[in-house]
């Protein structure tokens, strides 16, 4: 999953190895250094001679100069402070230029939005060139630290706990999904359903896809093969009738959750939007998620923005993540909506739905798992 944005992250942390070492190389043989770094910070240790040889991943080893007696395996007082004097371990703005260019080339061809892939550099450049470096021993660690606080910022905008919500909410709660079809959006109502059940929760599918012809059919199969009652009317009939009999079945029934499929787009955005107004105004869900696909990548993020623009949503579940290499999408669609990736869809089967963790996602992105 998201393996070639894997690949692409990796690829700026060499860069800015690359991009540092040669300035060490370049370095002049003597203590020069000596005074004030660029950022403004006194030199901890003037005297410390300058190796230009070394490189950044290099400057903590113990070199046994016993200056301040400290533990073999840990750097000493002294070589920090060398590292620093000598700027090893200080990120020029002239160093991350081209790391940085590389980088949002990299994201754009990850299929992350314009405006994601922009907020992203403007972390990474204030991390790295700001008061985290002292704390860090490393181009690589300063690199990897910059980069998860990025693509954390952008992948967890409107986090909530989804669980949490749907055991505090009063019962039976009601969840209408919306997206194009053709993404995995009936799939994910049955995955759903099934995660539900695995948590303690009933729940009652309602087909408010009343447009689409052949759309009863195939949410009956899942609903067949997952012993869930459905509850449908005919093709042209009203959605929010549906969902609202879907209600009425839970209430009666004592079922915990209402799960509401809608016919996506219509023809237009205002027909969408008055569908779903429609459905407010019957039934006042407690949720709505839109569904789309990860592997469509920027159109999958065009298609939230606009879903949210036309009827604001709760929260998003990507399907396909495990088809989807470029993991554009999955960095971009909460950041450019301002709602929460919910779940991911991970594959064909009813338990591939797998609960949406930032934390998670960014260490798996960096390889830190
Ligand atoms: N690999 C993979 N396939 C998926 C995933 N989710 C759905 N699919 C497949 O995508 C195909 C379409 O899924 P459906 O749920 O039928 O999608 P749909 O026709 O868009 O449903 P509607 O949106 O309701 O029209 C099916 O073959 C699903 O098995 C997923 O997370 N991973």
């Amino acid at each position: 999953m998201f393996d070639g944005l894997k690949d692409k992250l990796s690829g700026f942390r060499k860069d800015v190895e690359e991009s540092t070492d040669v300035e060490d190389a370049e370095e002049p043989d003597e203590p020069e250094s000596a005074g004030t770094t660029e950022s403004g910070a006194a030199e901890p240790n003037a005297e410390a001679p300058a190796e230009p040889s070394e490189t950044v991943d290099a400057d903590t080893r113990d070199e046994g100069d016993g200056t301040d007696g400290s533990d073999d395996n840990e750097p000493s007082t002294f070589q920090r402070a060398k590292a620093f004097a000598t700027g090893r371990i200080i990120i020029e703005e002239e160093d991350l230029e081209e790391p940085l260019w590389n980088l949002e080339m990299a994201l754009l061809e990850s299929d992350v939005e314009m405006s994601v892939a922009e907020r992203i550099l403007d972390t990474v450049r204030e991390k790295m060139l700001g008061e985290s470096r002292k704390q860090v021993e490393t181009t690589g660690e300063l690199v990897e630290a910059a980069l998860h606080d990025a693509l954390l910022d952008v992948i967890a905008v409107g986090q909530f706990d989804f669980e949490d919500r749907i055991a505090e909410a009063d019962k039976p709660v009601t969840i209408v999904f919306t997206g194009v079809n053709g993404v995995g959006k009936t799939t994910s109502i049955a995955k759903l359903s099934e995660w539900l059940a695995d948590r303690g929760y009933s729940s009652v599918m309602a087909n408010g896809d009343t447009y689409r012809a052949g759309a009863n059919e195939q949410i009956r199969e899942h609903a067949d093969r997952l012993d869930r009652e459905l509850i449908s009317h005919d093709q042209g009939g009203d959605p929010a009738a549906v969902i609202y009999d879907g209600v009425e079945y839970a209430e009666a029934n004592d079922i915990d959750v209402v799960l509401g499929d809608t016919a996506g787009r219509l023809h237009t955005s205002d027909d969408l939007m008055a569908q779903l107004e429609k459905i407010d105004r019957v039934v006042d869900p407690d949720m709505t998620l839109f569904v789309d696909e990860a592997v469509a990548g920027q159109d999958a993020v065009n298609r939230a923005k606009e879903f949210n623009d036309a009827a604001a949503i709760d929260g998003a579940i990507l399907t396909k993540a495990d088809a989807d290499s470029s993991g554009g999408a999955a960095i971009s669609v909460a950041y450019v909506t301002g709602k929460p990736i919910l779940f991911l869809g991970t594959g064909q089967g009813y338990d591939d739905l797998t609960l949406f963790q930032p934390e998670e996602l960014v260490a798996s992105l960096l390889g830190e798992d």
